[in-house]
């Protein structure tokens, strides 16, 4: 697809954005300007627009990639800090300001901010549950979600499903014995076969699977890349046309894909799944033994997955939120309706503050007498690490991403030994982004089966 790398192919269309983007803009600021003042508190502090605008557009890559960038503009001015875009745009970088507005403010930044293109189109108009706006149509889908897919229930009848899922990962493992895997690919595999199946009800081939996994790879970066058709629409899908095409051949697809996986009939003997439930809403271990409850309860190996969900989260914002009512404000700054305000989930983990050396990997915090034992993983109580978000979007999924994880984790390591790729290669944590936050160099490994 006509990734980032498409601003550099022609600079015409670019420079036409870049003219038009600066007319926006300072009629924005203007605008802004003049009805400012009026109110009680002023929007939180933060970098020229025009500024901000050319270092996004010269990273040519999404909003969630500007964690460095974000982190210097919040050394200079503080920890929530605005930028007026094709919309306000609040960064929150205070764990303590974090849980004020999302747990303590209760419904205040529930809402999500109306989707662009091509997120628009991708989610139906904000219509799936997490781009919908907060309220009747949110609540329904939300609840059916958690009692028909996530209940503690309705996860223990797809127990043979996950053993499938590891076994076929272990043996794909073991099979490269010879010389260095890398995990990333076949780890990312097993666990998108298992959702799907969660899903459908139905195992797919591997073509099917490699066109599904490729389809939702290109419409998930397609939405996080920089928002290009906020800014007029009409004009930028001329200029950027080979791009909106892609998005709408990869959608058109979705739906040639999808929509029979929805309607087929599924086994009789396969636990009920999540696409069976959504068409009932109304809108109005290993071969041999399981692991034991006991040894999912190995305190150390949850202490692996919460210290790398801490200091390396998939996601390093939280999905943007928005404001339904304009009276909002996060530390006595105005946060105006219609504003996006995005949370700093890898600062906030990684905050000195709380944590004892910041940015070393070490589960023994987790562990009895450390600084993170009994961590409140949902932030109600308090935030001091946030990866599935906190208050009342907060992701719906974590009890099931944490029980994979662990599950995953826990196999892997007993049935295998993990040596280094060759002599005195080191695993390298650098990152970069993929949708999701992902190891810029992916693990590899040469494995050796235990038994
Ligand atoms: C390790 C795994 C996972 C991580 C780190 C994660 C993280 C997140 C984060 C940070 C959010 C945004 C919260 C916010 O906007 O405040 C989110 C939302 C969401 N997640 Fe997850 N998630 C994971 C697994 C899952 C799974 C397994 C499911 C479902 C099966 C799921 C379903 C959702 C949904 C539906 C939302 C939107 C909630 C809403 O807007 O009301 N997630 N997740």
């Amino acid at each position: 697809m006509d990734q980032a790398g498409s601003y550099s192919t022609s600079t015409t269309p670019l420079l036409l954005l870049l003219g038009s983007l600066t007319l926006a803009v300072s009629l924005f600021v203007l605008i802004g300007r003049s009805s400012h003042g009026r109110g009680k508190a002023g929007l939180p502090p933060g970098p020229p627009a025009l500024l901000f605008l050319a270092k996004f557009v010269a990273l040519r890559r999404s909003i969630f990639d500007l964690g460095p960038l974000l982190v210097d503009l919040h050394a200079r001015h503080g920890p929530v800090i605005s930028v007026r875009l094709f919309r306000t745009l609040v960064f929150v970088a205070d764990r303590k300001l974090a849980h004020r507005a999302l747990v303590q403010g209760g419904a205040t930044f529930a809402d999500r901010p109306p989707p662009v293109d091509p997120t628009r189109m991708f989610t139906s108009g904000g219509r799936d549950i997490s781009s919908s706006s907060y309220g009747p149509y949110w609540r329904l889908l939300r609840r059916n979600l958690a009692g028909e897919a996530l209940s503690p229930a309705r996860v223990g009848l797809f127990a043979p499903a996950r053993r499938w899922a590891c076994d076929g990962l272990v043996s794909s493992l073991l099979s490269e014995q010879q010389s260095a895997v890398t995990l990333r690919p076949l780890l990312r595999r097993a666990m998108f076969e298992l959702l799907l199946y969660m899903c459908f009800g139905a195992r797919l081939g591997r073509e099917a699977l490699d066109e599904v996994e490729e389809l939702q790879h290109q419409a998930l970066l397609s939405v996080t890349t920089f928002p290009v058709f906020a800014f007029f629409p009409a004009v930028t899908k001329r200029l950027f046309g080979r791009r909106w095409a892609a998005c709408l051949a990869v959608r058109r697809r979705q739906d040639e894909v999808f929509v029979p996986l929805i309607h087929a009939k599924r086994g009789d003997g396969d636990p009920p799944c999540y696409a069976d439930s959504l068409l009932a809403v109304r809108v109005a271990d290993e071969g041999g033994r399981q692991l034991t409850d006991a040894e999912m309860a190995m305190p150390y190996l949850k202490a692996v997955v919460l210290e790398g969900l801490r200091l390396h989260p998939p996601g390093h914002f939280v999905l943007p939120h928005g404001v339904q009512s304009g009276d909002a404000e996060i530390a006595a700054y105005a946060v105006p309706k219609g504003a996006e305000v995005n949370f700093l989930v890898a600062e906030i983990g990684r905050d000195e503050t709380v944590w004892t050396a910041a940015r070393e990997f070490r589960p023994e915090r987790f562990l009895e007498g450390g600084e993170g034992h009994g961590v409140d993983i949902t932030g109600s109580r308090e935030i001091k690490m946030m990866p599935f978000g906190a208050g009342r979007r907060m992701c719906p999924g974590y009890t099931l991403g944490m029980h994979h994880a662990e599950y995953f984790v826990a196999r892997m390591v007993r049935e295998l030994e993990w040596r280094p790729a060759a002599e005195g290669v080191k695993v390298d944590m650098a990152e970069t982004l993929d949708f999701t936050t992902v190891m810029k160099h992916p693990l590899r490994s040469l494995i050796v089966s235990r038994s």
